[in-house]
């Protein structure tokens, strides 16, 4: 339990058991579930944790509140992995009142059967605020960001936001680790689809004196916030983060990661900035995703596979399309042994994205690469690196 201001305490919990966040994500450093209280005149606990730590969850919180009962329970978020304990809140504090949107209050039931709320809920939208004693919070809605009841609010005594997952990040509060890098693959993965209602709330921050912003996830932020805006705000816009490009390939028996990494040396060779290459049957799908909306370029390269592509690829192109990949240039090379398919089919699945640029020509490599093939990847690295 740490001491964010005078009266606002951190009282979140590090999970590092966790094998897959979201079921899907790996997250080798754990996760920090974040939740903060108030001490003021009133008592405010903002979210409360995850399930899975919840009884270490409710340890910090009686400690923190000394024997005082809170009297607001704000529910930024309804996610289970931060509203897993709003029932046992209302249950254990009769008098306290829980604060939330009005979707987030008709979302309650969903997750607890016969949960009793009435009289003792405040629906709160843009604007609105809550007079705690010194402090006063007031709320934004921050829809989409990434579930369609988020609010987040401000308190502006101390100047903290509390952001909800926005300036989120996978990894626990214990990890020593780099925040833009863990920071950028949670945000494009959970949030990569809603660049425009971020924007929006970009928009209202920038109007607030913010001096701390507390997430729901990873560490509190309070020096250098211009560098996380600043990430957040090219993140928002779909903007290349990084000059360079991303060489994905999905390959059953070698021929198309040979192929792969022969156009990965000649995209270096022509000083084509960052070169990433991802085995999308082993490697992170998430940090797949995230270098795809880091860097400015793509190579797709895949087998075919029953007259269609090889799954991994299916899968990342998927990945893409429900993240809102934009605003690109892709290269593509395919791989067959009787009847490829696999460029036709990445093709249609990157026509279905927004302001996709697919560069030509593309290149079919049969079974294995021949002599006869380098030229080809050359020609299709120069189109790709053509501005
Ligand atoms: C289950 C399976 C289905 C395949 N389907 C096709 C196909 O529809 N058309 C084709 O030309 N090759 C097909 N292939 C062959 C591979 O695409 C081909 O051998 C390719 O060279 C493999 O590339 P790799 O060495 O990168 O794995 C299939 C292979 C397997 C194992």
């Amino acid at each position: 339990m740490t001491d964010i201001t005078s009266k606002i305490k951190y009282i979140g919990v590090d999970d590092l058991d966790i094998d897959l966040f979201e079921s899907q994500y790996e997250v080798p450093n754990g996760m920090s579930y974040n939740s903060y209280v108030i001490l003021d005149e009133k008592v405010a606990v903002m979210d409360t944790c995850d399930g899975r730590k919840g009884d270490e969850w409710k340890k910090n919180l009686k400690e923190a509140l000394a024997g005082r009962t809170p009297d607001y329970l704000v529910v930024h978020h309804m996610e289970p992995d931060h509203a897993s304990l709003v029932a046992d809140m209302v249950a254990e504090y009769p008098e306290m009142q829980v604060v939330a949107s009005d979707k987030a209050l008709k979302m309650l039931p969903q997750f607890f059967e016969g949960i009793d709320i009435d009289g003792r809920s405040v629906a709160v939208k843009e604007g609105d605020t809550l007079c705690l004693g010194e402090h006063t919070l007031t709320f934004y809605a921050a829809a989409m960001i990434h579930w369609p009841e988020v609010i987040v609010s401000y308190d502006d005594v101390d100047k903290v936001l509390f952001s909800a997952d926005a300036f989120g990040k996978f990894g626990a509060l214990s990890a020593d680790e780099d925040w833009a890098c863990e920071a950028r693959r949670y945000y494009f993965n959970i949030c990569g689809k809603y660049g425009a209602q971020v924007k929006r709330l970009l928009d209202k921050l920038s109007k607030l004196d913010v001096n701390i912003i507390c997430p729901l996830h990873g560490p509190v932020l309070s020096e250098n916030l211009g560098y996380y805006l600043g990430l957040y705000n090219t993140w928002a816009a779909y903007e290349v983060e990084t000059e360079g490009v991303l060489v994905a390939y999905a390959s059953i028996h070698g021929g198309t990661k040979a192929a792969a990494e022969r156009m990965a040396e000649i995209l270096r060779e022509r000083g084509a900035g960052k070169v990433a290459v991802t085995d999308l049957c082993r490697d992170d799908m998430a940090e797949a995703v995230e270098d795809a909306f880091r860097m400015g370029k793509m190579v797709v390269a895949a087998a075919s596979y029953d007259g269609n592509v090889f799954p991994p690829m299916h899968d990342f192109l998927h990945h893409l399309q429900l993240k809102g990949f934009r605003s690109r240039r892709v290269a593509i090379i395919e791989n067959g042994s009787w009847a490829p398919t696999a460029g036709r089919v990445m093709a249609c699945m990157l026509d279905s994205m927004k302001d996709i640029e697919i560069v030509e020509p593309m290149v079919t490599i049969i079974s294995r690469m021949k002599a006869e093939d380098e030229p080809k990847l050359q020609e299709l690295a120069d189109a790709l690196l053509a501005e």
